[in-house]
């Protein structure tokens, strides 16, 4: 059985041309012209691109005493709707819990997934039995990327030594470790005054995460996993401290990646201050949305490459979720959707107003996180061999973003509204037709666990780096007694 999208232009990461792509056994056979095959798929007038790559999602994340509504049935559903054909997943043990354990609950909960996904470990605790399962989590289990909360103290945050003893134990094992960059101590102390103030309002959950604690965790993390000997990832980029520290630190030969949110780009801090509670909170993240200054920093980021990757953190609450926050502000549960509009919006406000050229479009959706994640060309890429995760987006097919009419199962969209040139005509993941003419055709359980090696390029480079230039003691020919 085999497919061919035909009159379409193929836009990669570095590359714009016309051609048909030929797909077989869910992998790209042949790219050329004339090519034929069992079925067509007419792309006239759509640009023929790489599936999206969505690195940061929690289906069903346990989080602030309830569960995030869209688990993996729902959210892969919405992923596909939008032109994303993977997304990589958190496996969140809970402290004292065996990382092994908590992958095989995500395991058990991804078993409905639609379209193919991943796992990052999360180092929600630390101890001997962690650091033994981590030479497991990466030889036998396929991951390579273990995320460390710098915030959420009393709950999933770890602390300066134990971040130290992970990341090292990362280098050794040639895996990347994420970061949630904020400084949990001081916004734990933020919280407790504006609480006391009276403040307990969501806007002052933004009050609480001012960009200083997000720029001050941002340079932690990056001189710790400097002193590690390891790559580092700092998830949700939200704010130019953060930015600046990567940016800086990628000009020192670093090798650090920022992953800006969605939501930070096109969406900022004026939504906490609606007269509407249920408006405000239904926006509360971490971090918080912030203002044009920074959003200006982001969208430099992405332009320049200091900032390398766009994603959604989807993690979606509903409306009476948010509400076990009335009355004080550190109960709201934080999280937002986003996984359906993430190539929409993208393209609208980036691409659509110039801001991005649709092949640096194709690297920030989904060929940087693919070579990053050490699954390119496998993912990430329209070329013979690689899995056949097309997106075919028609860049005049208009609509307005509506929680009507989305897949994903909360009852808003914090997009609602916003008129967004650029949907998807056709995605097929491995070959699967999984949206047609723009409707979603779903497929319980069709989605594949993406195993991911270890010692990717960047990790190689760094240790052959980090050896070369490690302190060594000085052999010295001749050394003086004692003066004891
Ligand atoms: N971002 C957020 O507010 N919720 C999801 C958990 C996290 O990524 O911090
Ligand atoms: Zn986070
Ligand atoms: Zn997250």
């Amino acid at each position: 059985m085999s497919t061919v999208i035909k009159n379409g232009t193929i836009v990669t990461a570095d590359l714009t041309y016309e051609a048909d792509v030929l797909v077989e056994d869910g992998k790209i056979a042949q790219i050329g012209s004339g090519l034929k095959g069992d079925d067509t798929l007419d792309a006239t007038g759509c640009y023929v691109m790489p599936g999206g790559i969505d690195p940061h999602t929690h289906m069903e994340m346990p989080f602030m005493g309830t569960f995030s509504t869209d688990d993996f049935e729902s959210g892969t559903r919405a992923a596909l709707a939008g032109g994303t054909t993977m997304c990589v997943d958190f496996a969140l043990p809970q402290p004292g819990q065996g990382l092994l354990d908590a992958i095989q609950q995500w395991d058990n909960k991804s078993a409905q997934a639609h379209c193919d996904y991943s796992f990052h470990m999360a180092i929600t605790w630390w101890s001997e039995q962690v650091f033994n399962e981590m030479e497991t989590v990466v030889k036998e289990k396929g991951i390579n990327t273990f995320k460390h909360f710098m915030a959420y103290k009393g709950a999933l945050m770890v602390n300066d030594d134990e971040m130290f003893a992970s990341f090292k134990r990362c280098s050794e094992l040639g895996a990347m470790p994420l970061v949630h960059a904020e400084n949990g101590d001081v916004v734990a102390d933020l919280q407790a005054k504006f609480m006391a103030e009276g403040n307990n309002g969501p806007e002052a959950h933004a009050y609480s995460r001012p960009p200083e604690v997000e720029g001050e965790a941002t340079n932690r993390a990056i001189m710790i996993a400097d002193m590690a000997g390891v790559p580092l990832y700092v998830v949700h980029t939200s704010c130019e401290e953060s930015h600046e520290a990567i940016r800086r630190a990628r000009m020192q030969g670093k090798r650090v990646y920022g992953e800006p949110l969605i939501q930070h780009l096109t969406l900022d801090d004026s939504e906490y201050f609606s007269d509407d509670w249920d408006h405000s909170a239904r926006r509360v993240m971490s971090p918080p949305f912030r203002n044009k200054k920074h959003q200006d920093s982001l969208w430099a980021g992405l332009q320049s490459g200091s900032l390398s990757v766009v994603a959604t953190d989807h993690c979606a609450f509903s409306t009476e979720q948010k509400r076990m926050g009335v009355g004080d502000f550190t109960k709201i549960p934080n999280g937002t959707g986003g996984l359906e509009d993430r190539i929409p919006m993208l393209w609208t406000y980036g691409v659509g107003t110039g801001r991005l050229t649709p092949n640096e479009f194709v690297a920030v959706t989904s060929t940087n996180i693919a070579k990053i994640l050490n699954i390119y060309p496998c993912k990430g890429a329209i070329m013979v061999g690689a899995d056949a995760d097309i997106l075919v987006l028609d860049p005049a097919k208009e609509k307005t973003i509506s929680a009507k009419t989305q897949e994903s199962a909360i009852d808003y969209n914090v997009f609602e509204g916003k008129h967004v040139k650029g949907l998807p005509r056709y995605v097929l993941n491995r070959g699967r037709l999984a949206v047609d003419d723009g409707k979603v055709i779903p497929k319980e359980g069709y989605g594949s666990f993406i195993k991911r090696p270890a010692n990717g390029p960047v990790n190689r480079a760094l240790s052959t780096w980090k050896e070369l230039t490690a302190p060594r003691k000085v052999e010295r020919s001749g050394i003086p007694a004692s003066g004891v």
